[in-house]
């Protein structure tokens, strides 16, 4: 009974954050949707990194990109950042941990490339150098944050957006950045393929 409560406590909170998510974030995913928009309408693709839970968040979008989403479409080009074990260990070994996701961005992302980049801190090393080298290479930054935005937001210029969870909780963030992430997908898909066709 005790640990029933627990859990009916923990959707209580996940409840709770993505209310008062839903509350301030509509603008800044619309806005970072019409950034991917933009950017895959011009030959773009989109790199993707985080670390821990938010690494499998980054896997999360690129492959509802990359295979589909809720309808039928075509594949759209995204590239988790987090999935090359010998790249990652490699870079990891003969440089430094926070060059991981950089050194990859400067390899392979240029304009009108968009850089999403997810730390609930927000002050992840590997993810501040991410943005600097996205930054570097005159790429668009789709930034998901929390807390305070942390080191991240600060990096942050007009021509990028952060979408920041009004919350504290490490895994509370994680789970209203999965919703932001789902919002993307449909948003993306709506812009690029119309209203979903109803079958009978
Ligand atoms: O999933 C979780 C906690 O819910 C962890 O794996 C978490 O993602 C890791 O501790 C990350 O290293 C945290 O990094 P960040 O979100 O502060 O950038
Ligand atoms: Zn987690």
């Amino acid at each position: 009974m005790e640990l029933e409560q627990r859990v009916r406590g923990l959707f209580q909170d996940s409840i709770k954050t993505k209310t008062e998510a839903a509350a301030v974030l509509a603008p800044a995913i619309a806005q970072a949707a019409e950034i991917l928009v933009e950017s895959l309408l011009s030959d773009g693709k989109i790199l993707a990194c985080g670390n821990g839970g938010s690494a499998a968040d980054a896997q999360h979008f690129s492959s509802e990109l990359l295979n589909r989403f809720e309808r039928e479409r075509p594949g759209l080009p995204a590239i988790a950042l987090t999935t090359d074990s010998s790249t990652l260990t490699s870079i990891g070994n003969d440089y430094r941990f926070d060059d991981v996701f950089a050194k990859q961005i400067r390899a392979l992302g240029h304009p009108p490339d968009v850089l999403l980049a997810i730390s609930t801190s927000g002050n992840s090393s590997n993810i501040v150098e991410a943005v600097n080298a996205a930054h570097d290479r005159n790429m668009r930054v789709v930034a998901m944050t929390g807390r305070a935005g942390g080191t991240l937001a600060g990096l942050l210029g007009q021509a990028d957006v952060e979408i920041r969870v009004p919350a504290t909780s490490t895994a509370r963030i994680q789970e209203v950045h999965l919703l932001a992430i789902h919002c993307l997908c449909d948003l993306i898909d709506h812009r690029l393929f119309g209203q979903e066709v109803q079958t009978p």
